[in-house]
């Protein structure tokens, strides 16, 4: 089904005797936001960094539109569409907003922009540039120097950054970490909006965020899948529960 944008399959990665993701399958779908929770050292991570083409699984496929690209790497895999944020900002700080943008847009088309390095592409670039900047709220911040911009603003700029590539599955690690609560509530509506015409994968420990965003979400524990579903079904899934005991997100 062409909704379907990522599909992981079975993933397994074994760091010497340690399995930290067993058999963990997920898919993204275009207009969805799946949240992947669990507790500290769960394998949320690995699974990300699965996904995104910086680990190679042990076991287990990638397919992305149905085509498998279990063996590109992450740069391979940003062509196509999948892009990921870092759970550490990771912009340039002495470079523009506008240049940042740009950069990132450069990325995509590597090839295209070393063949036809000519005012069209500069043009495209920039223009893709001013595009993503107004889809996160940065337009008026274009001429800023990134490194001068609030921890907020910069995450922002991060996730404009994955969008300048073009990439129509969104794999973010911990966006709203560090956030105060108004950068934080910012965040929640900026994926709100970006998951219309995308998939994303989200990793984030704030549960409020994730129980008010998510339509799905994953809980790992161990580096295995303990349960798949809507909020409501993962906040009443008893051995869910369990494994967060005290968290009040769970006991609404
Ligand atoms: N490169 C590595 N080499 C060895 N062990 C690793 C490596 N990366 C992760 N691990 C181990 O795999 C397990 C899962 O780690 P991972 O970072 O994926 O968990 P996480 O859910 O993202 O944790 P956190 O919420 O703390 O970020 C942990 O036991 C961790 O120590």
């Amino acid at each position: 089904m062409s909704d379907q944008l990522l599909v992981a399959d079975k993933l397994t990665r074994r760091f010497g005797g340690l399995s930290a993701n067993e058999a963990v399958s997920l898919t993204l779908t275009r207009g969805r936001l799946h949240a992947l929770l669990g507790p500290n050292g769960a394998g949320k991570s690995t699974c990300i960094n699965m996904l995104s083409g910086d680990l190679p699984p042990s076991e287990g496929r990638i397919y992305y539109q149905g085509r498998d690209i279990t063996a590109l790497d992450a740069p391979q895999r940003s062509r196509v569409g999948i892009g990921r944020s870092y759970q550490r900002t990771n912009i340039f700080p002495g470079f523009t907003v506008l240049e940042n943008c740009r950069l990132a847009a450069q990325s995509r088309h590597q090839r295209a922009w070393r063949l036809f390095a000519n005012a069209l592409g500069l043009r495209d670039t920039l223009d893709k540039a001013h595009a993503v900047m107004a889809e996160v709220g940065l337009e008026a911040q274009a001429n800023r120097i990134a490194g001068t911009l609030s921890h907020g603003e910069q995450r922002q700029l991060e996730i404009a950054m994955v969008l300048a590539t073009d990439a129509d599955v969104l794999l973010l690690d911990e966006p709203l970490a560090g956030m105060g609560s108004e950068e934080a509530s910012r965040m929640v509506g900026l994926l709100d909006t970006l998951r219309r015409s995308r998939a994303i994968l989200l990793v984030e420990h704030d549960m409020d965020a994730v129980f008010a965003v998510a339509d799905e979400i994953t809980v790992l524990v161990n580096g295995q899948l303990l349960a798949t579903g809507t909020p409501a079904q993962i906040r009443s899934n008893h051995e869910v529960q369990q494994a967060y005991l005290g968290e009040e997100a769970f006991h609404a």
